[in-house]
């Protein structure tokens, strides 16, 4: 029987074969031979096709890390890691974070985060300087110290959980209990509102454990799209049943869309500027912000990214600093010994300020950074404007270009020894000083570098001041393996989610 005009329907299919051959040769050769990136050194494979970043991604559950590595190794420092992206390893390279060049993010590569509205996500450069300027000032040093007190409030919390397993043979979970540290600092500090997790008896254990498969949801969604998407769309009572324990963070991420919709609500009753505590009202304050950004749904986004950038990162620092210097008694004598002598001359606790005066204590946040380096992803740019240039190589416009943070943090002709937590690298003369510190870069470059960067800093000296300065702490059935990063799903995560586990004595 006749199938499109006269064609059977074995010649169709025939025809269909031949004409997806010839389109695949021809893709191939522009991706290797042709196109404007085929001069670039790499693996063919990953020049020919996305599927091997996929691959590595999610079936190998976030390791493309490692093979970029070697690809370096192999090919040198600046390889094509796929049809569409360039990677570069040199620590003196800074033009993908150029601020004068108006470079955008890599939409493809950040709708991992679900979240191309809030200003971490949104991918043109002129749209995210409006966003991100509504809420700049309210991440000032000024502001970070005006919140001293509920950082001291929030932080004795801790204390006081912690003394509950003091003398007890049973373990306290760290990792879990700085992550709810983190969430309720960030939760009080934008919106106002603490989230208390650090009340929960076993620090949130399930919550956490849910929350830690998100990143790696977010991978697939990178790749495949549409994840988040249907993620959303799921009724509660379909989750009950899918996922029980993801019942408290779907309750989690809808109340903080009904703490959205009172702050706006206040906001309209009250036009006082001076009662704005919190950072809905400083963006519906904001004279540039459009309207559309105005709307209930983009700021309820913009406080989960806020939460999604806060709590990770410094939970994961906060977690290396005490893992590597409980596995050196010399360290920890010297750091109890420096916090212990400025307490006694103060009458009150140490604040922020005068923690980061403390040698030592600033080593070791400075090395626990650079050794946790909690953005594990590659931070991927786009010129639209003009080429780029690395060494001899043209940069065609509009080609993503990535580094990683890793790289640079891990290089030993900058920090020699890298795998070994070393604070004293930092008590060294102001000049070799100033070239550690200029490639430590765990909070990024550039127009899109951390906003929460002096709450963070802030957050974890306190803590690690009130820990040590407070317990004698014993790692408990815990090793390297289970801080150490094995994937990235843009945050680094260990094999293992058992966590840093410590008794107190
Ligand atoms: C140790 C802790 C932290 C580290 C290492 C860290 C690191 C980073 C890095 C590397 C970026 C840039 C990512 C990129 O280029 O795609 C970033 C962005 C951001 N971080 Fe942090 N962060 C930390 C804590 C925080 C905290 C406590 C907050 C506060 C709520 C926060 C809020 C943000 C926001 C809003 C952005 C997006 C900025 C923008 O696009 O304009 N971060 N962070």
């Amino acid at each position: 029987m006749p199938y499109i005009d006269g064609l059977s329907l074995g010649s169709t299919v025939a025809a269909a074969a031949v004409t997806a051959s010839v389109w695949l040769v021809v893709l191939a050769a522009y991706r290797l031979f042709l196109g404007p990136l085929a001069r670039f050194p790499g693996p063919k494979l990953a020049a020919l096709t996305g599927w091997y970043e996929t691959y590595y991604d999610c079936w190998r559950r976030g390791s493309y890390w490692v093979e970029v590595e070697q690809m370096h190794q192999k090919y040198g420092p600046i390889v094509r890691i796929s049809p569409w992206e360039l990677h570069v390893d040199d620590p003196d390279w800074n033009e993908a974070y150029k601020v004068s060049s108006r470079l955008n993010k890599y939409y493809w590569y950040y709708r991992f985060v679900g979240s191309s509205d809030a200003a971490f996500g949104t991918a043109d450069h002129d749209v995210h300087r409006i966003r991100r300027k509504a809420q700049q000032t309210y991440f000032t040093l000024d502001s970070v110290a005006r919140f001293d007190n509920e950082l001291d409030r929030i932080t004795s919390k801790l204390v006081s959980r912690l003394q509950e397993f003091k003398g007890t043979d049973q373990p306290a979970n760290l990792s879990n209990a700085f992550r709810c540290l983190a969430t309720d600092v960030v939760t009080e500090f934008a919106f106002d509102k603490s989230y208390n997790l650090l009340d929960s008896p076993d620090f949130a254990a399930a919550f956490q454990r849910t929350l830690r498969d998100f990143p790696e949801i977010g991978l697939w969604h990178r790749h495949f799209g549409l994840i988040l998407n249907i993620l959303d769309l799921m009724p509660r009572w379909l989750t009950k049943i899918i996922n029980p324990a993801g019942i408290d963070v779907v309750d989690f991420m809808t109340d903080i869309g009904a703490r959205t919709d009172r702050l706006v609500n206040d906001y309209k009753k009250n036009t006082d500027p001076d009662e704005r505590s919190n950072i809905i009202h400083q963006m519906l304050d904001s004279t540039t912000l459009p309207a559309a950004d105005k709307l209930n749904w983009r700021l309820a986004l913009e406080m989960r990214t806020l939460v999604g950038a806060g709590t990770e990162t410094t939970g994961a620092t906060l977690t290396a600093i005490t893992y590597h210097i409980l596995t050196r008694p010399e360290k920890v004598n010297r750091l109890v010994a420096e916090i212990t002598e400025a307490q006694m001359k103060r009458q009150t606790p140490l604040k922020y300020q005068e923690l980061q005066q403390l040698p030592y204590l600033n080593a070791v946040v400075l090395e626990g950074l650079r050794i946790a380096t909690p953005v594990a992803g590659r931070l991927p740019r786009i010129n639209t404007r003009e080429a780029m240039v690395y060494k001899s190589f043209s940069i065609p416009k509009s080609t993503p270009v990535s580094t990683t943070q890793r790289l640079t943090h891990f290089n030993p002709s900058i920090y020699a020894s890298p795998d070994i937590f070393l604070p004293e690298r930092w008590l060294v003369s102001p000049a070799e000083r100033k070239n550690l510190e200029k490639y430590l870069q765990p909070f990024g470059r550039g127009s899109r570098s951390c906003l929460g960067i002096h709450l963070a800093y802030s957050e974890i000296y306190v803590t690690v001041a009130k820990l040590f300065g407070n317990f004698k702490l014993q790692l408990f059935d815990t090793d390297f393996d289970d801080i150490k990063q094995v994937h990235d799903f843009f945050s680094p995560f260990p094999e293992s989610d058992k966590g840093l586990r410590v008794t107190v004595l």
